[in-house]
C-alpha cells in the first residue's frame, strides 16, 4: 500500500473505512476501502460477497473494483473514485428539488446497473442512496457487503441491510426472497428523489411496517406464507392506519412516476417489476409524450470558458432499453445567438445530422444546439447503450457566425477513457430523429 498517499476521509460504514488516495507511481485518484475486521488468509478475502460480486460484474453503472491489497493482516479495496454518494447530493438539494429529467437519468442508470446484476445471478441487499455514487451526473451502485448469489439456497439467514430501503418480506423474517428485494429499495430510492425525505423512514423493525402500511395499507397476509415474524404479522393486523397516498405525498411526481413507484413497492413481492420491466415503464418513454422545459435536460454550459473558445459539457444517455428504440442522445450546449426556433438540417455523405436550435423557454439564455445520434448499424444497439462521459473540444467556428452547426471540420470530440467499448467498438454518425427532438420541444 506503500503506492498509494491517503489523502482524506470519504465515508466510514459498517465494513469499512474509505479514503481518497493517490496512486504515486500513476498519479490515479483512488477511493481505497479499508476492511475493519483482519483477514489472515487470502482465500477468506476471496470469499467474501463483495469480492466474488465485483469480480463478476463489470458494469459502467456497478463500481469498478480496480485491486485487493492485504497487509499486515489489513485488508484493502481499491476502487474508482467518485465524487458524492446520492445521499450527499440530495442533502445539497432541499432547497432546489430534481426536475423529473434529473430523476429520470439517476434511476435509469441505476436500474441498468441492476439489471446487469440480476441477470448476472447476483442481488444487492443493501440499495440505499448512500451505496450510490455520482460524478458529474454518471451514477454507480456501490457497497456489495451484503450482495447475494441469486442461485444461493434460502433460508437466508437475518441480514442488516438499512431499515427504510428493507423490503416487507425481510421485514417479516421471510426465509426466502429475490431481487425483488432490491426492485423495493428502488421503489423507496424513487419517491426519496422526488420529496427529498425518505418515503418509509421507521424508526424500528415494526415501525418500518406500521410507515408501510400507512402509505399502502395492510398487505393480503397470504402473500407471505414463509414469514417467521408473527407477533409482527398480528401487532399489524389489529391496528387501524389512516392512509396517505404516496401521490399525496409526491405532490411533483407526474402520474408515470407515482405508478411505477406503487408498483415497485408492492406488497407482493412477485408483483414489482424486475429491473428490464422498470426501465420499459412509461415513467422512461415520457420524454417522448410531453414537452418539458429546457432546465429538465441535462444542459451544461460552462461559462468559465473564453467567449469565443466556450468550454463545453456533453452528456450521453439512452432515452430507453428497448433495442429498436435505442440510441444516443448527445446533448451539446452552445451559444448561438438564434433569436428563435429553427431547425437546420445538414447531411454529407456519410453523415446525416439534425440539429435543432432551441432557446431557452423560461428564461433569456441563449440558445442550445442539440445533436442526436444514432448507431449505424441498422439503428440498433446491440449492447446496452450506458450514459458515459465525453470530453468535447471545439476549435472556434469560421462560417458559423450567428447561428448553425460548427462545421464538420471544425469539430473534434475526444472520447475519455470512460467511454464504453461498445461505443468505441464502432463508429457513430448523427442522423435524423424525431423522438428525440420531440423530447426536447
Ligand atoms: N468508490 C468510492 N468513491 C467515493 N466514495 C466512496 C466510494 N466507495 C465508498 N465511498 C463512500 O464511503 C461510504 C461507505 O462505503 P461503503 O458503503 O462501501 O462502506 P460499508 O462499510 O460497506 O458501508 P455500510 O455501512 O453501508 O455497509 C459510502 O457511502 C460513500 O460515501
Amino acid at each position: 500500500m506503500e503506492r498509494y498517499k491517503f489523502l482524506e476521509e470519504l465515508g466510514d460504514g459498517t465494513c469499512g473505512s474509505v479514503y481518497k488516495a493517490v496512486n504515486l507511481e500513476t498519479y490515479e485518484v483512488v477511493a481505497v476501502k479499508k476492511m475493519k475486521r483482519k483477514f489472515y488468509y487470502w482465500e477468506e478475502c476471496m470469499n467474501l460477497r463483495e469480492v466474488k460480486a465485483l469480480r463478476k460484474l463489470n458494469h459502467p453503472h456497478i463500481i469498478k473494483l480496480k485491486e485487493i491489497a492485504r497487509e499486515h493482516n489489513e485488508l484493502f479495496f481499491i476502487f474508482e473514485c467518485m465524487d458524492h454518494n446520492l445521499y450527499q447530493i440530495m442533502k445539497e438539494r432541499e432547497q432546489r428539488p430534481f426536475s423529473e429529467g434529473e430523476i429520470r437519468s439517476f434511476m435509469s442508470q441505476m436500474l441498468q446497473g441492476l439489471s446487469h446484476m440480476h441477470k448476472n445471478g447476483y442481488f444487492h441487499r443493501d440499495l440505499k442512496p448512500e451505496n450510490l455514487l455520482v460524478t458529474n451526473n454518471i451514477l454507480k451502485i456501490a457497497d456489495f457487503g451484503l450482495a447475494r448469489e441469486v442461485a444461493s439456497m434460502p433460508p437466508y439467514t437475518e441480514y442488516v441491510s438499512t431499515r427504510w430501503y428493507r423490503a416487507p418480506e425481510v421485514l417479516l423474517q421471510s426465509s426466502s426472497y429475490t431481487p425483488a428485494v432490491d426492485m423495493w429499495a428502488v421503489g423507496a430510492i424513487l419517491a426519496e428523489l422526488f420529496a427529498i425525505s425518505p418515503l418509509f423512514p421507521g424508526e424500528s423493525e415494526i415501525d418500518q411496517l406500521y410507515k408501510i402500511c400507512s402509505v399502502l395499507g395492510k398487505p393480503d397476509w397470504t402473500t407471505f406464507p414463509e414469514a417467521k415474524s408473527i407477533s409482527r404479522i398480528m401487532s399489524i393486523s389489529h391496528t387501524e392506519f389512516p392512509q396517505t397516498r404516496i401521490a399525496d405525498l409526491l405532490p411533483n411526481a407526474s402520474p408515470e412516476a407515482i405508478d411505477l413507484i406503487t408498483r415497485l413497492c408492492s406488497w407482493d413481492p412477485l408483483k414489482r417489476p424486475t429491473a428490464d420491466e422498470a426501465l420499459n415503464h412509461p415513467f422512461f418513454n415520457m420524454a417522448t409524450q410531453a414537452s418539458y422545459p429546457l432546465h429538465d435536460l441535462e444542459l451544461r454550459l460552462n461559462t468559465m470558458g473564453e467567449p469565443e473558445m466556450p468550454n463545453l459539457e456533453l452528456n450521453l444517455w439512452d432515452f430507453n432499453t428497448k433495442q429498436d428504440e435505442c440510441f444516443l442522445g448527445l446533448t451539446l450546449a452552445v451559444k448561438p445567438s438564434a433569436p428563435k426556433l429553427e431547425m437546420v438540417c445538414n447531411a454529407s455523405q456519410d453523415m446525416s445530422e439534425n440539429f435543432l436550435f432551441c432557446p431557452m423557454v423560461n428564461n433569456d439564455r441563449e440558445p442550445s444546439v442539440f445533436w442526436s445520434l444514432l448507431s449505424p448499424d441498422e439503428n440498433r444497439v446491440h449492447a446496452p447503450v450506458e450514459s458515459c462521459p465525453l470530453s468535447l473540444s471545439f476549435s472556434p467556428v469560421q462560417q458559423h457566425t450567428s447561428v448553425g452547426p460548427p462545421p464538420q471540420s471544425t469539430t473534434g470530440f475526444t472520447m475519455g477513457s470512460s467511454m464504453q467499448p461498445n461505443m468505441l467498438d464502432r463508429p457513430w454518425m448523427a442522423v435524423s430523429a424525431p423522438f428525440q427532438q420531440t423530447h426536447y420541444l
